[in-house]
């Protein structure tokens, strides 16, 4: 495989996981943690895969992990440390809260962002932007440092701000990359599988 074309994974599993009250990437749908539902849906993509996170519960995932540079500064921490971590220039960095994703839908947008000069490439649909499901280029390192030094640690504006690609999923993929943040969010889940 060609330099240009290597990417690594990173998870973000920190924060507070409030709305869950359970640490968020090791509740189980279908029996099985969410973070291992995503692992296996990146690994055919790559194997080089690292969990952003100071939790040691992680540790049974049998992946490197790496502590957070600044604590306390949510998915914009999160993403800046993967790129001060990284060697490489394309980085695909995922929430640990989205037990349905696709290695389809991942590859897609890894092959698209291969295409695009962009310093982020992240999937969307009408309503809504998913920058936790996309692929930061290593040079974006800067901006995440600046937005952590001035506190503005909302993802989507800043995302939006520098220069981005967004790829539009379908109706039909929605679900795919729902994010699960509470037990009622759980439970509907669970259910519609039913
Ligand atoms: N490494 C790291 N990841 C984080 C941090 N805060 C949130 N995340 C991750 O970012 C993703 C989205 O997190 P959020 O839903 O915004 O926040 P959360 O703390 O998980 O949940 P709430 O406390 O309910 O808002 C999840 O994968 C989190 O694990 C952080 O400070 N460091």
């Amino acid at each position: 495989m060609e330099k240009s074309q290597e990417i690594t994974a990173y998870v973000l599993c920190g924060g507070k996981s409030v709305r869950m009250q359970a640490e968020k990437g090791l509740v189980l749908y279908r029996g099985k943690p969410f973070i291992r539902w995503i692992i296996e849906a990146i690994m055919p993509i790559t194997s080089n895969i690292i969990l952003v996170t100071s939790n040691g519960d992680y540790s049974l995932v049998g992946l490197p992990m790496i502590e957070d540079s600044y604590e306390d500064k949510g998915p914009v921490g999160g993403i800046y440390t993967a790129l001060k971590h990284s060697k490489t220039v394309r980085n695909l960095i995922l929430s640990c809260d989205i037990p349905k994703i696709t290695t389809e839908l991942l590859r897609n947008l890894c092959d698209e962002s291969e295409e695009i000069e962009a310093s982020v490439t992240f999937l969307c649909d009408a309503k809504n932007d998913y920058p936790l499901i996309g692929v930061y280029n290593k040079s974006a390192l800067q901006t995440f440092a600046d937005a952590i030094s001035s506190n503005k640690l909302k993802l989507c504006p800043l995302v939006n701000m520098i220069s981005h690609q967004k790829i539009c999923i379908n109706s039909d993929q929605k679900s795919l990359v729902q994010n699960i943040n509470s037990k009622a969010e759980l439970q509907s889940l669970n259910l519609l599988d039913l």
